[in-house]
């Protein structure tokens, strides 16, 4: 497997690959890419880690040849928030980023998976499966938005409030990646039960955890390491998946037919050919069938932003 990260020497993107370069299988390629001097640096010191997997660098002209061959492409290049900011103030910048990187990915590596990490994520995936429409290479089994970190996020504070082993807490999370369209589904948690008012909290928290830590960052950025560890999580389910071995992972991808909205993050069993099937999620409590009506509008708005960008 080759597996390229965009943006490999922010944050996210130095711990992704660091995780991935200790957790890929044997035999597989790292290629980092950033427009970032010190990318290169970056490939030197992961390489000195005893894995059996390969690890280049690439700079700002080199994304063709970081990109050629790869089966999976991760992209967490972009700006992060800062205290006050909503991920949808990241649109400006990040938009034209996302699409720029996309337009590559469709020209040098068309067969790829891609895992959209870049903010705002409810439109970036939008703009990336218009980007990849434009270049007639758009494979609706092959893109994803990368929520996995709503997920373990859930999955900490759920069994922290219980006393659990987070080993024994499978949170789903469906939806989009901001604020009120993250919708937990802890109806849906086994072995576990809430009070009214630690539905109402917990769902409060899960929402709102992105913003406590960029709160906490106090202006240096969002979160890093727990995406890094989401990210990498998401990753060697993929790579896993396309080597044979079936795995379900939440994440947000274009489902038809939807009465939600044309994206939405739902169970998906991956495999060979990326996205197998989309499964469903299930009966939703009275509160989360209220919260997931009150946030579709929003999360239908962000999808159209993005549709817009490129078709404009
Ligand atoms: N999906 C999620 O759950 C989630 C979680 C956390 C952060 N994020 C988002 O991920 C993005 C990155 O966050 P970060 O904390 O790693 O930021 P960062 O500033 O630490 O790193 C971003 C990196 O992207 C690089 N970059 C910028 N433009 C680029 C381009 N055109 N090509 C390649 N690289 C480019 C920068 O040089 C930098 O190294 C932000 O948009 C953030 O909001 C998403
Ligand atoms: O909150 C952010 O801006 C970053 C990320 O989307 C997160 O959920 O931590």
């Amino acid at each position: 497997m080759k597996v390229a990260v965009l943006g490999a020497a922010g944050g996210i993107g130095q711990a992704l690959s660091l995780l991935l370069k200790t957790q890929l299988p044997a035999g597989s390629e790292l290629s980092l890419y950033d427009v970032a001097p010190v990318v290169p640096g970056v490939a030197v010191d992961l390489s000195h880690i005893p894995t059996d997997v390969k690890v280049a660098g690439f700079g700002k002209d080199d994304l063709a040849a970081a990109l050629t061959g790869c089966d999976v492409v991760l992209i967490p290049a972009g700006v992060p928030r800062k205290p006050g900011m909503d991920r949808s103030d990241l649109f400006n910048i990040n938009a034209g980023i996302v699409k720029n990187l996309i337009d590559a990915c469709a020209d040098n590596c068309p067969e790829a998976c891609i895992g959209v990490i870049t903010n705002p994520v409810n439109t970036t995936v939008a703009i990336a499966a218009e980007a990849l429409k434009a270049k007639g290479v758009y494979n609706k089994n092959k893109l994803f938005g990368v929520t996995t970190l709503d997920v373990i996020r859930s999955e900490t504070f759920v069994a922290e409030l219980k006393g659990k082993s987070t080993a024994d807490v499978h949170v789903p999370v469906i939806g989009g990646h901001s604020g009120t369209t993250i919708l937990p589904l802890l109806s849906q948690v086994e072995g576990v039960s809430f009070s009214d008012d630690e539905i109402a909290s917990l769902t409060k928290r899960i929402q709102n955890a992105g913003t406590e830590v960029v709160e906490a960052k106090a202006g240096g950025g969002s979160a890093t390491l727990s995406m890094g560890q989401a990210a990498a999580r998401f990753c060697l389910s993929l790579v896993k998946a396309l080597s044979g071995e079936e795995v379900v992972e939440y994440t947000y991808v274009q489902v038809d037919g939807s009465e939600d909205a044309a994206f939405f993050a739902h169970p998906v069993r991956l495999g060979k050919n990326g996205v197998e099937e989309i499964l469903t999620y299930g009966e939703l409590s009275a509160f989360e069938e209220n919260a997931k009506n009150e946030m579709l509008d929003g999360l239908r708005g962000d999808i159209q932003l993005g549709v817009e960008f490129v078709n404009k």
